[in-house]
């Protein structure tokens, strides 16, 4: 293994093999003890689109509620449906909140605000915005309605982040790159189908392509296509297995180009940004 395979594997914190059962109790237990140490917090909210992370992720919320009510406290998980305009795969975010029997569920149509926003950028700067921008204005609109939902009802933000995502950035800096609580850190994305079985979803839920469903000219793009390397590739990449050298370049250049998202905003003080002059 390189030492650049090696150090992005530490700093994700990946590892080549969990038990789900184990890895499902640690992330839930985490939750629990998050939300018990912060006063006045009631629980959790998460959007959920149908895909495999927020199915996950709002399940360990759901259980993470219920052993806070079993302690006597009032915490709830709040799902959140997010939709900008129609969503193509309406039917898998009923699937998805039927697996998380989530304690209460809201739908909360973006389309507007999103169209709203673009329109007025592009009356204010004279040019069209293009579809890849507005898609993650998209995603920004849908950080917003949670952290409008958790301000109102003290609840925190789930974020879906985790290794085979956060290694290349794939998603967008302050809007569903925003959260207060990472369940699901670390982990490939084939560990999270398994814990997603383990916890008995539906096949569809986890074996689902994954697509971020941000552009208007192509709503089911998989991240794949984008991203030009398949998660089995990132994840064995993840697991500090050999891959292929151009999916190796193609991971440690998108991680170096990222590296502003999975830090806070740069300072003066901040020197790792200057590569290998970073002063220690
Ligand atoms: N070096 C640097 N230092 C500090 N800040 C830097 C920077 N480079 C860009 N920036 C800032 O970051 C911005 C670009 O970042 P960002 O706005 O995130 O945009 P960007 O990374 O260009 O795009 C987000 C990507 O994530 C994908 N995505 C988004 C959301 C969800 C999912 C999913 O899988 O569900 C995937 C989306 O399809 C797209 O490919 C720039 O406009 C600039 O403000
Ligand atoms: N239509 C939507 N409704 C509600 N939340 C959404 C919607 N689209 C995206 N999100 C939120 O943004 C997060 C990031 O999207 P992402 O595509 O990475 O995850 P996913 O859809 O849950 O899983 P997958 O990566 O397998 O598609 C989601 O986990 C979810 O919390
Ligand atoms: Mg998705």
């Amino acid at each position: 293994m390189s030492t650049e395979q090696e150090h992005i594997i530490s700093a994700l914190g990946s590892v080549p093999t969990i038990d789900p059962a184990t890895e499902i109790e640690r992330r839930v237990a985490f939750l629990v003890a998050y939300a018990r140490s912060v006063p006045g917090v009631r629980g959790f909210v998460l959007g959920i689109s149908g895909g495999q992370d927020s199915s996950l992720a709002g399940r360990i919320g759901q259980l993470a509620a219920e052993r806070l009510r079993a302690e006597g406290s009032d915490a709830r998980f709040v799902a959140v449906r997010l939709p900008y305009r129609e969503q193509h795969d309406e039917d898998d975010a009923r699937l998805a909140l039927e697996f998380i029997a989530p304690d209460e569920s809201m739908t909360v149509a973006i389309g507007a605000a999103v169209d709203e926003i673009t329109d007025a950028v592009s009356a204010g700067s004279g040019e069209r915005v293009t579809d890849f921008t507005k898609g993650n204005v998209k995603a920004r609109m849908r950080m917003v309605a949670q952290y409008t939902v958790a301000g109102d009802r003290g609840l925190l933000v789930i974020g879906t982040d985790h290794a085979a995502e956060a290694v290349t950035g794939f998603y967008t800096k302050h809007g569903d790159g925003a959260a207060d609580v990472l369940p699901l850190s670390g982990l490939t994305k084939g560990q999270g189908a398994a814990m997603l079985a383990h916890l008995g979803a539906p096949d569809r839920l986890w074996t689902k392509i994954p697509t971020a469903d941000l552009l208007d000219d192509d709503p089911g793009q998989s991240d794949e296509q984008s991203l030009g390397v398949s998660y089995t590739e990132i994840d064995a990449y993840l697991q500090g297995n050999a891959v292929d050298s151009a999916v190796a370049e193609n991971l440690e250049r998108r991680y170096t180009a990222t590296e502003h998202k999975r830090r806070m905003p740069v300072t003066p003080d901040d020197t790792w940004w200057m590569g290998e002059k970073e002063v220690r």
